[in-house]
């Protein structure tokens, strides 16, 4: 039976005077990659940082690899990856992991490993400020790497970057759950959602849908993602 990496229950949160996530609930499964979609400024950062433990007042349930989100007992366990580049320019690719492995006590061993697994074995030796856009987002992503995360949280991964790097990355994250990890990796491009196990479709603060990409589409009765989502706000407003 296929567990749960993260469960939601009516999670709520307030960003200064506003509520910006209403009730929020779903399950992320293990060994899957669920894409986190929906407009700019719909919640998927804020939700993403209740499910990282990083967001201020969060009320409701956010339970991450059975512990409550945030738990000190995670770190090492949930990779992720911000939409900041969060990596030192004036350090080379590898001396950036080395430092990232000394700070979380992983084995400089693991170091060599996530330089390859983002495939940048090539530029392992050259500072981080002297490389492309595509190539500093990947070394974030090897340093979310690190220590094999069970839960790697991926907050707009793809942006700017050219369509056969994001069809290798895409391969890369379905080769990470293969392996038994499972991902969220939040988007706001709908064409990314058809390479995705399931789908978490964000409006205004509310989930409008917790489907698999076929069964949205076939309930929306199109073919195309972004015409389902339409298709679900339409249904949604019908019904108010
Ligand atoms: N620091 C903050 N203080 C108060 N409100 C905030 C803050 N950051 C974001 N918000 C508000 O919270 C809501 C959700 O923002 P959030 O960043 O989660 O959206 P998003 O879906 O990730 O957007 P994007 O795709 O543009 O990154 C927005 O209405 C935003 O204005």
């Amino acid at each position: 039976m296929m567990k749960n990496s993260v469960s939601c229950r009516d999670v709520v949160v307030v960003r200064g005077e506003q509520e910006v996530l209403h009730g929020i609930g779903f399950d992320l499964r293990t060994g899957t990659v669920t894409g986190l979609l929906g407009p700019s400024g719909c919640g998927k950062t804020t939700l993403i940082r209740a499910i990282v433990g990083l967001q201020a007042q969060v009320t409701g349930d956010v339970s991450v690899l059975g512990l409550p989100a945030g738990a000190p007992k995670l770190r090492g366990r949930v990779g992720y990856v911000t939409q900041e580049p969060s990596v030192y320019g004036d350090l080379t690719v590898t001396e950036n992991l080395r430092f990232f492995a000394a700070v979380l006590g992983v084995p400089v061993s693991d170091v060599a490993q996530v330089i390859e697994t983002v495939d940048l074995v090539s530029h392992a030796d050259v500072r981080v400020d002297r490389l492309s856009g595509g190539q500093r987002s990947r070394v974030s992503l090897a340093v979310a790497l690190l220590g094999s995360p069970e839960l790697l949280v991926l907050d707009e991964p793809t942006v700017g970057l050219d369509p056969v790097l994001r069809r290798d990355l895409w391969e890369l994250f379905h080769r990470l759950a293969d392996n038994g990890a499972a991902l969220l990796v939040s988007s706001h491009v709908m064409d990314e959602a058809s390479r995705c196990d399931r789908l978490l479709l964000m409006r205004e603060g509310e989930l409008l849908a917790d489907e698999t990409p076929d069964a949205l589409l076939t309930a929306a009765g199109t073919s195309d993602i972004e015409q389902a989502f339409l298709t679900l706000i339409e249904q949604k407003e019908a019904a108010r």
